[in-house]
């Protein structure tokens, strides 16, 4: 590795978008199915891994909710949440705010409890085991309606103070960030710190709904959001964390090439970027590949890659007190 990977794998850095369900590696995924008695369409790694071709958003999903369907029992959350931890740890990550789909289990029998349950004691294992600091995010799929999102933030009240905040992901083309209105604005008056995913395939317009109708705090990818300069001069006025995946992008065809990915060109916009996961089993890498796949591709220096991990601790939902405790482990990283 170049002393700059090695740079980027020891660096301090917080993880704000990763789908605890598209951490399920293949090995993981089968190992469940035997356990639950689980029927896939697939029966060796190897074939799980050569269906892991795609052209678009959709084509990932279709593939991510039926690898989902092997969690079953809170252990089997426990398991996967631990694995993604314990792997985050070892790349450095201090801090993560991990997104879940309660409606991608409840939907097929799973209780919301089991599923918390089964999170919630995997971080708590790895706050104690590796000395990280975490969060959850629950989201809401927006391929559903909104009266489904709002029975599951009812759901999730019995354990308010587990959940930091809550999101919006799925099938992004057709359901613009306005259909859910009034769940999010639930969602803040309970005080939940609000995310969604726009601009990712869908246009500019929805990361302005996103701002405008869901008043989310961070948005995550938000690519699409450079076609327009108003918004883009908007999103650096107003230090709009983005949480930007590079390898997803690539991987469902988002970019055609690595070095054509926008992250650089948001940098020098001024834009919050953060280098996130998203889906590491699916894509291809965790949080380091990702730095590592878009420092080489685009040549980004040394400053843009302290930046980058700069803002993903500014830009996380933690207290005040643990941001400024990872912030000054960073400084003092740099100084050694
Ligand atoms: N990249 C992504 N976009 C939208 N929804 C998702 N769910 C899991 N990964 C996703
Ligand atoms: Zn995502």
């Amino acid at each position: 590795m170049t002393d700059l990977g090695q740079f980027i794998a020891q660096l301090p850095k917080a993880e704000l978008h990763i789908h605890i369900e598209g951490s399920l590696e293949p090995e993981m995924m089968l190992a469940l199915a035997a356990r639950n008695g689980v029927q896939l369409r697939y029966g060796s790694v190897a074939e799980l891994r050569a269906a892991y071709r795609f052209t678009n958003l959709q084509d990932f999903l279709d593939l991510y909710y039926e690898g989902m369907s092997v969690l079953r029992q809170e252990q089997d959350f426990h398991d996967l949440a631990m694995a993604y931890l314990r792997r985050a740890a070892s790349q450095n990550v201090r801090h993560v705010e991990i997104f879940f789909d309660p409606q991608g289990h409840t939907e097929r029998g799973i209780a919301f409890k089991t599923v918390i349950d089964g999170l919630w004691r995997a971080l708590k294992d790895a706050e104690r085991e590796f000395g990280l600091t975490t969060g959850l995010i629950m989201c809401f799929l927006r391929h559903i309606d909104e009266a489904s999102a709002e029975r599951t933030l009812q759901q999730a009240l019995p354990w308010r103070d587990r959940i930091i905040g809550v999101g919006l992901d799925s099938s992004e083309k057709g359901n613009p960030p306005s259909k859910f209105r009034r769940v999010f604005e639930r969602a803040r008056d309970l005080g939940f710190a609000t995310v969604a995913h726009a601009g990712e395939e869908g246009p500019a317009d929805y990361v302005r709904e996103a701002l405008d109708i869901l008043a989310v705090r961070r948005i995550d990818h938000g690519n699409r959001a450079l076609d327009d300069p108003e918004l883009t001069a908007r999103l650096a006025a107003e230090k709009v964390p983005l949480t930007v995946c590079p390898l997803s992008n690539l991987r469902l065809c988002g970019v055609s090439d690595m070095a054509q990915h926008p992250l650089k060109h948001m940098l020098r916009a001024g834009l919050m970027a953060t280098v996130n996961s998203d889906d590491p089993a699916y894509f291809g890498g965790y949080v380091t590949e990702n730095f590592l796949a878009v420092q080489q591709a685009l040549g980004l220096t040394r400053e843009d890659i302290v930046t980058l991990a700069r803002n993903s601790f500014t830009a996380a939902f933690c207290d005040e007190a643990v941001k400024q405790r990872h912030l000054a482990a960073l400084d003092a990283f740099l100084k050694e």
